[in-house]
């Protein structure tokens, strides 16, 4: 794995992990003004999921690595990211498989399942990178009483 430079996240839990993963997929952006990228192409994604939080779990982790991994990768890796109609939208802009719409969905994803541990951990950044030219960072809004 290639090791990459990413922006960092401002925020006040004593704990943050990130997990580096690479995911090859296949996309295209149905729409006019993306030029040659209408087209059927694919990238080796490079993901950054950055979780921060104050608690560990009963195992002495923020959470599981391995379980961010598999949450991601195994659900997208060796896929079209169009294929995926419950993530992605071919009519609604604000869902398609662009790098910005991979990094919200991810987001997404890892948030739900954070939601649903006992310590609370909270995903504080996501970076997509699509080329080695090309990258996009999505940070949640700060919720009421985050840090
Ligand atoms: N804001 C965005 N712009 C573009 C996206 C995107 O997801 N968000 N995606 C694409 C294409 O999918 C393409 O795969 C990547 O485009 P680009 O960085 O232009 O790729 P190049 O290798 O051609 O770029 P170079 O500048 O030649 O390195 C397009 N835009
Ligand atoms: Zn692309």
């Amino acid at each position: 794995m290639i090791q990459q430079i990413y922006p960092q996240v401002q925020h006040n839990y004593v704990f943050e992990l990130n997990k580096d993963m690479h995911i090859a997929a296949a996309h295209f952006i149905p729409h006019e003004d993306a030029g040659k990228c209408q087209q059927v192409h694919g990238h080796t994604y490079f993901v950054n999921i950055t979780i921060a939080g104050d608690e560990l779990d009963e195992s002495g982790f923020l959470v599981n690595f391995a379980s961010i991994k598999k949450l991601i990768h195994k659900r997208f890796d060796h896929t079209l990211l169009n294929d995926h109609h419950d993530l992605f939208s071919s009519t609604d802009s604000n869902y398609f498989p662009t790098s910005e719409g991979v990094a919200k969905v991810i987001w997404e994803i890892v948030q739900g399942e954070l939601d649903k541990k006992m310590n609370k951990p909270n995903c504080v950044q996501v970076f997509v990178r699509e080329t080695p030219t090309s990258y996009v960072v999505y940070r949640p809004k700060h919720k009421e009483g985050a840090q």
